[in-house]
């Protein structure tokens, strides 16, 4: 999907996430020339893109601005950041945990907030971007969806809480499956395969299979059973793996959602 026309953006902060978002865009048409990107580090930047090491004293104020920081580092932006934003400037938010209060307690004068739950394969369009908004008007919203649209799957949350769930599900999920493929590589070379290519066997049998997934009429419990031969090795395999995939999954995603609820406490 092309990106809209946008307008000015702003990122700020520019790491592994907003960059993975930057780079979507790009490969999805967003001219270059109408981003700048509020960064320490430089390299991190695409060419093309104007690079500051601090966010200006002043300037015009941008169409749309993404905040691309930790959250721990959002007091040290928005003193600067603030005063930058007029009320048409939509406000984009990545930070995990962080609430629309807390962005309009720190953030007054944009009268659309939005909360983006992204995730790292936005880089290449195939990410999930959760959207919570607050104060967007209809063309607003489309604007945003487009712009999201072109990175991945698009939700939007309606009930902010959820996003704490949001966030370990699928903003941490591409965490939990690069684990998930190394481990069924490293079993793999456990029983005997050179490890290289088990890792190798083991990236593409997951690349494959979520591709089938996708492109498939059935549920992934029916394509697991389709695998399990009656009387085969798959089910041998299954019956130990489902005595605990389920509970492991569920205590994994509580333990991400507590910690983004902590960081929302920190920066209310
Ligand atoms: N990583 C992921 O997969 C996801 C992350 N997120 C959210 O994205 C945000 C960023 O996370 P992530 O990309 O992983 O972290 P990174 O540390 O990779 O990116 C943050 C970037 O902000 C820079 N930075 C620090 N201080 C400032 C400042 N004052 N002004 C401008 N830039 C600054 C950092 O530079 P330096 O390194 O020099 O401090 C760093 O390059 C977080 O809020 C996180 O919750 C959301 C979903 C998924
Ligand atoms: O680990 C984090 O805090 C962020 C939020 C989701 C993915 N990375």
């Amino acid at each position: 999907m092309a990106v809209p026309e946008t307008g000015p953006v702003l990122l700020v902060g520019c790491g592994n996430m907003a960059g993975s978002m930057l780079r979507g865009w790009l490969a999805a048409g967003l001219d270059p020339a109408q981003v700048t990107a509020v960064e320490p580090n430089a390299a991190s930047v695409p060419a093309g893109v104007t690079h500051l090491s601090m966010l200006p004293p002043d300037g015009a104020s941008p169409a749309i601005v993404m905040l691309g920081v930790k959250p721990q580092k959002l007091d040290e932006v928005a003193p600067a950041l603030a005063p930058l934003l007029a009320p048409e400037t939509i406000l984009l938010s990545i930070l995990a945990g962080t609430e629309l209060g807390s962005l309009r307690a720190r953030f007054p004068a944009p009268r659309a907030i939005v909360r983006v739950m992204p995730n790292m394969p936005a880089a290449i369009g195939r990410g999930v971007l959760a959207l919570h908004a607050d104060g967007l008007e209809p063309a607003g919203r489309e604007l945003v969806a487009a712009m999201m649209g072109a990175l991945g799957l698009v939700e939007w949350i309606g009930d902010e809480r959820l996003f704490d769930a949001v966030t370990a599900l699928s903003g941490s999920g591409p965490a939990f499956l690069f684990r998930f493929i190394d481990a069924l590589g490293k079993a793999g070379a456990a029983l005997g395969l050179p490890a290289d290519q088990a890792a190798r066997m083991a990236l593409a049998t997951v690349g494959g299979a979520a591709a089938l997934a996708e492109a498939s009429d059935a549920d992934p419990g029916t394509l697991a059973e389709r695998v399990a031969s009656p009387g085969g090795s798959t089910r041998k395999g299954l019956d130990v793996l489902d005595r605990t995939l389920d509970t492991l999954l569920e205590d994994t995603l509580v333990a991400a959602e507590r910690r983004n609820a902590e960081l929302a406490a920190e920066t209310r």
